[in-house]
């Protein structure tokens, strides 16, 4: 059944985002880090459209990446990267760190790029709100299920106190795929890769992103996403 959201676009149940994330990997033989790759490079290009470095305080601009431990993680390590190509300050916390090459070879090309780990979650709102100037949420995406375990509650319960904007990857961590949460981080934007899931409908903040340009016309079809055109060459495209 559709669901069109304010803009016609479908929203995706948890089960819809699975299965056509399955599909372009099995039927359509993507493999992960090609999409991975292109997704992260999506958020990074709609932080720079709503967040250039000049619209920050401070200078260099300074943005904290969390990563959570499967592929939304690894968006934001590649997200990361391309943002110390624009000209940002990314520094990485990536507490929990699956043992594959994928992930291993991601890490080190942002440590090789001089982009710091922090072994330390900032314990307090407030450092956080002096030392950086955008926080990038990319701890869990579309199959976080259940109540949030540590040592990710904490660093969530923390971001719930931030003021500095927080931009999330795919799904607002820790909000319920499909019923969001009203308790939750409160993201000012939010950058749905492929086609926002059904949670994308309780955002509230500023910038709503469609990222992930890399759907094929023939799956785009048969799940029925009405995805809208994307401008020119661009890989993102704001929703209302
Ligand atoms: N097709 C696309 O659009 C693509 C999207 N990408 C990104 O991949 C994520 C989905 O990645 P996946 O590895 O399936 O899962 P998550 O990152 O959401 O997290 C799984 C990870 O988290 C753990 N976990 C689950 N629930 C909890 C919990 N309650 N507490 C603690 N930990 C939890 C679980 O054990 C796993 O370790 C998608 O959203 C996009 O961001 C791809 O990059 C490219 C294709
Ligand atoms: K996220």
């Amino acid at each position: 059944m559709q669901n069109p959201g304010r803009s016609g676009v479908k929203y995706l149940s948890q089960e819809e985002a699975q299965a056509i994330d399955q599909e372009l990997f099995t039927e359509y033989k993507f493999s992960v880090d090609q999409l991975m790759e292109l997704a992260g490079l999506s958020c990074a290009t709609a932080i720079a459209k709503a967040y250039p470095p000049s619209s920050f305080t401070k200078s260099p601009p300074a943005v904290l990446i969390v990563c959570g431990p499967g592929n939304n993680g690894g968006d934001g390590l590649v997200c990361a990267r391309h943002l110390k190509m624009f000209g940002y300050e990314p520094s990485v916390h990536y507490p929990k760190r699956p043992g594959k090459a994928l992930f291993e070879g991601l890490t080190t090309q942002c440590q090789k790029m001089d982009i710091p780990f922090l072994s330390e979650f900032p314990s307090e709102a407030m450092l956080i709100d002096e030392l950086y100037g955008l926080v990038v949420d990319a701890i869990f995406g579309f199959s976080f299920k259940g109540a949030v375990r540590e040592p990710f509650s904490s660093i969530l319960g923390t971001l719930e106190q931030v003021t500095v904007p927080i931009a999330s990857i795919d799904i607002p961590s820790g909000w319920d795929v499909e019923k969001g949460s009203p308790d939750g981080i409160q993201p000012d934007m939010l950058v749905s890769l492929t086609a926002p899931k059904k949670a994308a409908q309780h955002f509230a903040g500023r910038y709503h992103f469609l990222g992930g340009r890399f759907v094929p016309m023939a799956l785009q079809q048969k799940y029925s996403l009405n995805l809208p055109p994307y401008p020119e060459t661009d890989c993102i495209l704001q929703l209302p």
